[in-house]
């Protein structure tokens, strides 16, 4: 053991790509944990990355990084997959289901087989059904299988408002919910700017059919498509999404964040993993936040509900 006075606090990250990779960098930045394993059916991907990152040690954090195989989740507190393919421009999230959903099913057989009890965090899209995956194959509790959900959607529809507001996005309060994808929902009715209703702020009841707010969802929703025709792919968000949902659960924090969680009953909607916020801490998933929405959003929750369940069925 390199730090015998410190907690192990041990992470594997399965899949070093974009995601995975930008994951690792952000949180050697942040200290958050101080064992950190690269996995990746490529190799010598992950044997890179190791080295490049063990090499800003002298500048950071003290922690041990190394490029290992799926034995090294038997003792790991958090193992985060981050592995298969990601959207071309044009394909939708839901586009990639079979051929990652296949990718998964072999990945989390081999990470149970080691007798891995700790908590997965699932980003790879389409994350609500990949989530539903990893929990079926692995047998965890579903509390223990959690999936990134509309956490960076939440992060973006925040900025977003920030921005327009031009105030601090810390004090913007609000939730996208649903499918991390193109079915997901602005919950107007709980958004919140420094404990002012965003009714107040707008000076209108009519939220939903602002022409800015519309915009202003629009560029969340779909925000994924416009940097991808950019850039190729988005990694920067969801690696600091993905830190801090594992510090919540590290730290034990009891955060809410909107994550991809099992529903069994709440909102009125069964077996399906989808986007809501909930209670994180070092048991994973505390407790599904039910929010009281309208009529409105109700639908719209609902039908993103059924958009995931007719696609779980394609691999469930
Ligand atoms: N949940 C979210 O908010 C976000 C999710 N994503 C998703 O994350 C996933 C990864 O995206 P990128 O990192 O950009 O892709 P990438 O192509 O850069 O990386 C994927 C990595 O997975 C590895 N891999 C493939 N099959 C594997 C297997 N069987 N075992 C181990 N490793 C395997 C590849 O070798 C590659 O290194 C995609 O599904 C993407 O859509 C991306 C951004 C945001
Ligand atoms: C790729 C993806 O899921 C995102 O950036 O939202």
């Amino acid at each position: 053991m390199p730090f015998p006075h410190s907690k192990k606090r041990k992470v594997v990250v399965v899949g070093t790509g974009f995601v995975g990779s930008s994951y690792a960098f952000s949180l050697l930045n942040q200290g958050v944990a101080n064992e950190l394993v690269l996995i990746d059916v490529n190799k010598e991907k992950a044997e890179g990355e190791a080295r490049d990152l063990n090499h800003g040690l002298p500048f950071g954090s003290q922690m041990r990084i190394w490029a290992g195989s799926y034995q090294d989740c038997q003792d790991a507190d958090i193992v985060v997959i981050t592995a298969g393919a990601n959207q071309k421009p044009g394909e939708t999230r839901l586009d990639l289901v079979v051929k990652n959903a296949k990718i998964f099913e072999s990945i989390v057989k081999e990470i149970m087989e080691t007798g891995f009890q700790g908590i997965f965090i699932v980003a790879t899209n389409p994350v609500d059904v990949l989530s539903h995956v990893t929990q079926k194959v692995s047998g965890l509790a579903k509390q223990r299988v959690i999936g990134s959900g509309t956490i960076l959607d939440t992060a973006r529809f925040r900025y977003l408002l920030s921005d327009y507001f031009d105030i601090d996005s810390r004090n913007v309060h609000g939730y996208i919910i649903g499918e991390h994808g193109d079915s997901e929902l602005p919950v107007w009715s709980h958004v919140q700017i420094g404990s002012v209703p965003l009714k107040k702020f707008l000076e209108t009841e009519e939220i939903h059919d602002h022409p800015d707010m519309v915009h202003i969802f629009e560029n969340v929703r779909d925000a994924a498509y416009q940097i991808i025709q950019r850039k190729g792919a988005t990694y920067y968000g969801i690696a600091l999404g993905l830190v801090r949902l594992t510090k919540a659960i590290l730290n034990n924090e009891n955060s809410i964040l909107t994550v991809s969680t099992l529903l069994e009953g709440e909102y009125g909607l069964e077996d399906v993993y989808i986007g809501a916020p909930a209670i994180v801490n070092e048991t994973g998933i505390r407790q599904v936040i039910e929010l009281d929405l309208t009529v409105r959003e109700k639908q719209l929750f609902e039908q993103s509900a059924n958009v995931l369940k007719e696609t779980a069925q394609k691999v469930l």
